[in-house]
């Protein structure tokens, strides 16, 4: 898999002090709250695992799976819902939490669908934002790294499900996506 990489955009130890800084701001802003956090599969699978156990306040796991991107780097602009959330969203404290906004089509979209089912505050949590690609807009509550347009992989970002159980955010070759 190393040989596959081109850099190391952010290490081990930078992700591990994002993430203990944004769940000490998290757990001061949600004091005397319950946070449902809201991963999106899969590829915030790993960061979420990590983000809840530095958030001190309580917290609920949920998970909803969407798709726009299949086995492509760039997204079709479709998102299709392929799993709901278990839990009602009635006055709760939604946390959505995301490895990566791009064109921002899957967040622009997920955020207005979660805000219809009445929740009583939505906000969202993002590992990476690449803002030079946005196509939709989407407020974003806490970034965890600004990124240029390089197409990364690891620390539960994929190309074409490989590379998500690499421990950094690695810029991917070219050639390893036929580019
Ligand atoms: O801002 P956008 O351009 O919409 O891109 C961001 C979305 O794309 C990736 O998901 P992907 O569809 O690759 O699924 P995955 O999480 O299973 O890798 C990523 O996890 C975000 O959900
Ligand atoms: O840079 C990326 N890497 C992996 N998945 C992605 N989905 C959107 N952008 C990316």
């Amino acid at each position: 898999m190393m040989n596959d990489i081109k850099e190391i955009l952010i290490d081990k130890d930078q992700l591990a002090e994002r993430v203990r800084e944004l769940g000490e701001e998290i757990s001061a802003d949600y004091a005397g709250k319950e946070i449902l956090m809201i991963g999106v599969l899969r590829g915030a699978v790993i960061f979420m695992a990590d983000l809840a156990r530095a958030i001190s306040v309580p917290v609920a796991l949920d998970f909803m799976a969407v798709s726009s991107y299949g086995a492509s780097t760039s997204s079709s602009g479709v998102v299709r819902i392929l799993k709901d959330l278990d839990e009602e969203l009635d006055g709760r404290h939604v946390l959505i939490v995301e490895d990566i906004i791009d064109s921002g089509l899957t967040l622009n979209y997920l955020v207005e669908n979660l805000k219809s089912r009445r929740p009583a505050s939505v906000k969202l949590c993002t590992l990476l934002n690449k803002p030079s690609r946005r196509k939709a807009p989407v407020h974003v509550d806490y970034n965890g790294f600004t990124i240029p347009d390089y197409f990364v992989v690891g620390y539960g970002l994929d190309f074409a499900e490989k590379y998500r159980n690499l421990p950094f955010i690695g810029v991917l070759k070219p050639e390893a996506y036929g580019g």
